[in-house]
């Protein structure tokens, strides 16, 4: 039988707010690659926990939503686009100090609208090995997924 994959604890020596019990919160994140591989991150606004750690975009589910719905409505909330194809690509469990989160990592190939940075958010098209820092540690393995679909040893340098 396969274990449950364990997750990825953050920030290890800080205490958990909601104790061992807390729910698991589901959030929906888009990796948008342009046709030249380039992938665009975005920074955490201030008035967030991690503020200005680079991300991908998305964010918390609403009640009843499914990942696509969550993520093409966060994607117009915090970028004004409209986004075509969603490709689930893989989950990861984290284990931040501020909430228990499963993230659910999806491909967008194609979207219209010009980006707007609606939480005043910064933005940065990418490729690896990534420029920006720091990263918010849930989506460090992300860039490692993306190196290894080009056969880089390193996403961050
Ligand atoms: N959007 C996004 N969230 C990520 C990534 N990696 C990662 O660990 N997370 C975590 C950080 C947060 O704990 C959670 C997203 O929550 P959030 O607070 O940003 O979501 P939200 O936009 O719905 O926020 P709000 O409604 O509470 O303002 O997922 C990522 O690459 N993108």
């Amino acid at each position: 039988m396969t274990q449950p994959k364990s997750p990825l604890v953050a920030d290890a020596h800080e205490e958990r707010a909601g104790g061992p019990d807390r729910p698991v919160v589901d959030v929906a994140v888009g990796v948008l690659i342009q046709p030249n591989g380039d992938f665009l991150l975005t920074s955490r606004p201030i008035d967030k926990v991690y503020a200005g750690y680079w991300e991908f975009p998305g964010g918390k589910f609403e009640p009843g939503e499914s990942v696509e719905q969550a993520l093409t409505r966060e994607l117009h909330e915090e970028l004004g686009i409209q986004t075509g194809q969603i490709q689930r690509w893989r989950e990861e469990l984290v284990d931040y100090p501020h909430a228990l989160v499963r993230l659910h990592f999806c491909k967008v190939l194609d979207w219209s609208g010009e980006l707007q940075m609606r939480e005043a958010q910064s933005f940065a098209w990418q490729h690896i090995p990534v420029t920006v820092s720091p990263i918010l540690p849930g989506t460090v393995p992300v860039l490692q997924w993306l190196a290894a679909d080009i056969g880089w040893k390193n996403a961050l340098f």
